[in-house]
């Protein structure tokens, strides 16, 4: 069954700290004990980098007609992939391929450097939707190489046109860990991207680093209820549940998103919004995560892979090959119902799908590949020319 938000038990209150990360003072607001931390970034002097190119690339399908997925025929079509460097022209980086719904759209980019400007150019179009329409942008990031991926959103034209005031930053997991130290998602997103961007310090919302993960978590929660209360955050009116604008989701080769590992019972944690794990395969151990129903109750999600050490899991999750995971999917779309999405899967399902087979946005679900990870798909053939 869905979740539905519940009543927040107190609403936090802030209170202003002070304290350092990576020898930089930082000057934040933490929240009071059963709240989350809000903490600042710093501002160094924004020296805009050199931009890549004076035009940004549009991504264009170089077909007229999309690509469809076919489960059953297997056409070889590889495409044609455009090698040229990204600075050399400023467009047709890439191809859009269109897959049923549950599968999202799929976007294939020539290399990593165009999936980041590919990536930078999408992100920066839905906070302009959503700054406009709400007032607010609400943007959960994972860690990993998603990070890294970023990096065009800190160069112009973005760095200047994004409404960053609007900004409001989760993470979809945390690592509990010291917010200094070398494991923590927030660190390295500050590193990466936060401290290249002036999001308000007051809009980033890190976990309480001072809790066990059990507490972490609970805190997490309470944090996100109070946002939804003041509307920073979206409701969806499907399940109730936080819908936020877009969620970026990095994924491991073995197939997991967030904390939510293939074959691990937290892929089917259907009650709280936050969970917390103390048996992570992927060291470290312990971790807040958010849980399906969550995930899945997005306006938008990103999920994006790139390098050859992806390719395998990318084809299993896109490819066709697992049919009968296909199968089920079908038939959970034809079950006529349109949030079915956004229900956990039964245990059985869930402990048959990889983790990252389960994400489907309430909105739009896109990938995001380097022609290294989708390398499987291509040249296995799985798509066909409408
Ligand atoms: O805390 C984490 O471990 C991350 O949030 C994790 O879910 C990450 O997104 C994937 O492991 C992909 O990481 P890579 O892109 O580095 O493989």
């Amino acid at each position: 069954m869905p979740i539905k938000a519940g009543r927040l038990r107190s609403a936090p209150k802030c209170q202003p700290i002070h304290h350092f990360l990576c020898g930089l003072p930082l000057q934040g607001v933490r929240m009071a004990s059963s709240s989350c931390t809000f903490t600042a970034t710093l501002r160094p002097s924004l020296t805009p980098p050199p931009a890549l190119r004076r035009s940004p690339p549009t991504l264009q399908s170089v077909v007229s007609n999309p690509l469809a997925c076919s489960l059953r025929l297997k056409t070889a079509s590889r495409i044609g992939v455009n090698r040229e460097k990204p600075e050399s022209r400023a467009s047709s980086a890439g191809h859009v391929i269109t897959t049923e719904k549950a599968k999202g759209k799929v976007r294939v980019l020539d290399s990593e450097d165009y999936l980041a400007v590919s990536l930078a150019e999408y992100t920066a179009h839905l906070s302009d939707k959503f700054a406009n329409q709400r007032g607010a942008f609400t943007v959960v990031l994972s860690g990993g190489s998603l990070i890294k991926s970023l990096r065009k959103l800190v160069e112009a034209p973005y760095i200047d046109t994004v409404e960053w005031s609007k900004w409001h930053v989760f993470w979809v997991d945390e690592r509990v860990v010291p917010k200094d130290h070398e494991d923590s998602n927030y660190k390295l997103a500050y590193d990466g991207f936060l401290s290249k961007v002036p999001i308000p310090p007051g809009n980033i919302y890190t976990i309480n680093d001072a809790l066990s993960a059990e507490g972490a978590a609970d805190d997490y929660e309470t944090c996100l209820k109070h946002l939804v209360k003041t509307n920073i955050i979206d409701v969806s009116q499907a399940t109730g549940l936080p819908k936020f604008d877009l969620m970026l989701l990095g994924m491991g080769p073995d197939g997991h998103v967030a904390s939510l590992f293939p074959r691990h019972p937290l892929v089917r944690a259907d009650k709280q919004w936050v969970a917390f794990i103390k048996d992570s395969p992927k060291p470290p151990p312990e971790r807040i995560t958010f849980t399906f129903p969550v995930i899945n109750s997005s306006a938008n999600i990103a999920l994006v892979a790139a390098g050859a050490g992806k390719a395998k899991v990318v084809n299993e999750a896109l490819g066709g090959d697992d049919l009968s995971s296909d199968a089920r999917r079908i038939e959970m779309i034809k079950a006529g119902k349109p949030d079915v999405v956004n229900v956990a899967p039964s245990a059985d399902q869930s402990l048959d799908l990889l983790p990252v087979e389960m994400v489907s946005a309430e909105g739009e679900l896109t990938w995001f590949l380097d022609d290294e990870a989708a390398s499987d798909l291509l040249t296995c053939s799985y798509w066909m020319f409408d």
